[in-house]
């Protein structure tokens, strides 16, 4: 059936967004009369026209009687801008085809009730897969209001991420590495625990050559111990905000006149309450890349939504060596964090692992 074929060219429409639309979802859309391309569009960023809106722009009278293809349901309330549902009502489409419905409480099937009220034919669930796929941080963000978070490292076959000393330079090769800042870029925050910051002073900044953005950095510092020379301070590559539970007043005052934005949550420092007060600052999307403690107290917390593990084919055979979870530790196998193995694949030497947790 044709309807796969066109909703799959709303799909790649779709991707070519990724890392603009933050808070707003992907989304893609096709119109199609008598089986001739006459519209397409894709959302491109917050506060711009959803990606009906160009489709339909651009089938202009065409769109009477034709049918829209749309990956995620249209909506059918005014945000930044007027409801798709409406305007598709207005141009005359016949038919309407959805990938996934929208979870956005304001919407949540009543785009699709708006569009069959006014008689107009419509089929959800081709491709449904994909769509929850494609959306899955909207869709976690905008139900939860706290950000997606994706936990990854790189170690050893023997799970290291690091030599007693500290040496980590460099576990992955060049292509792993790579592949890891196209995550940073479509990213809207990065978050490393301060001892990653003392050990290995990194930038955490997207250095893609033609990168769209790069997150904000978010450092987990319980007693405020970053040192004030440390890249993410100094380099005014991107904006870094640090969290702590208590800290010296006049260190704050020394951050604060180096532009860095810092948080004290005293009682209420805790990983749900974090990732509550990241949601409230926009952050839909977090990655997590550091250190073993900081993983542990995120798997503790059951608040890692994906976890990316690159494995390099080397083995450091020493049991001082930085494992790449510390904390939280399962004394029998069956406490043991368990995952569901998603996708295994080969990137230059190494290996990537993509999994989710098991949940229950
Ligand atoms: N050491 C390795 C990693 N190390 C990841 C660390 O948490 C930290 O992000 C690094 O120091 C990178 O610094 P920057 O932000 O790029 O300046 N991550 C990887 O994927 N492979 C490795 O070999
Ligand atoms: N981006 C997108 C939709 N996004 C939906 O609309 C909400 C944002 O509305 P606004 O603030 O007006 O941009 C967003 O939370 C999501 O529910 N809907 C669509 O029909 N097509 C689109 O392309
Ligand atoms: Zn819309």
């Amino acid at each position: 059936m044709n309807d796969e074929k066109w909703m799959e060219f709303a799909f790649q429409l779709a991707k070519q967004a990724i890392g603009q639309t933050s808070p707003n979802p992907l989304v893609g859309a096709v119109v199609v009369k008598d089986g001739e391309l006459i519209g397409f569009g894709a959302h491109l960023k917050a506060g711009e026209p959803h990606a009906e809106v160009h489709a339909l722009n651009m089938a202009g009278e065409k769109a009477k009687g034709a049918t829209l293809y749309v990956t995620l349901e249209p909506c059918s309330h005014f945000g930044k801008t007027p409801p798709c549902s409406e305007l598709i009502i207005k141009r005359g489409i016949k038919r309407v085809v959805v990938a996934a419905l929208d979870p956005n409480p304001l919407v949540s099937g009543r785009g699709v009730k708006a569009l069959q009220d006014a008689g107009i034919d419509v089929e959800a669930g081709i491709l449904q897969k994909n769509g929850h796929e494609l959306n899955k941080v909207f869709f976690h963000y905008i139900q939860t209001n706290t950000p997606f978070v994706t936990l990854k490292y790189a170690a050893t076959f023997d799970g290291k991420i690091a030599t007693k000393t500290g040496d980590s330079k460099w576990i992955t090769g060049e292509e792993a590495r790579q592949d890891v800042h196209r995550y940073r870029e479509i990213h809207d925050g990065i978050l490393v625990g301060v001892n990653t910051i003392i050990k290995d002073n990194p930038s955490l900044t997207c250095r893609l050559p033609d990168r769209k953005r790069t997150p904000i950095r978010i450092i987990l510092d319980t007693h405020l111990r970053i040192p004030l020379d440390a890249n993410v301070i100094t380099d005014k590559e991107a904006e870094t905000w640090v969290i702590c539970q208590d800290g010296d007043l006049n260190k704050k005052a020394e951050l604060k006149k180096l532009g860095i934005e810092v948080l004290t949550l005293h009682d209420q420092w805790n990983i749900p309450n974090i990732l509550k007060i990241l949601g409230e600052r926009g952050i839909t999307s977090l990655f997590v890349e550091g250190g073993a403690r900081v993983h542990a107290s995120f798997l503790k917390a059951e608040a890692v939504n994906e976890l990316i593990v690159y494995f390099a084919p080397k083995i450091l055979g020493d049991p001082e060596g930085i494992s790449a979870v510390m904390g939280d530790e399962a004394l029998k196998m069956s406490m043991a964090h368990s995952f569901e193995i998603q996708s295994v694949t080969k990137i230059g030497e190494d290996v990537k692992i993509v999994s989710v947790p098991k949940r229950g």
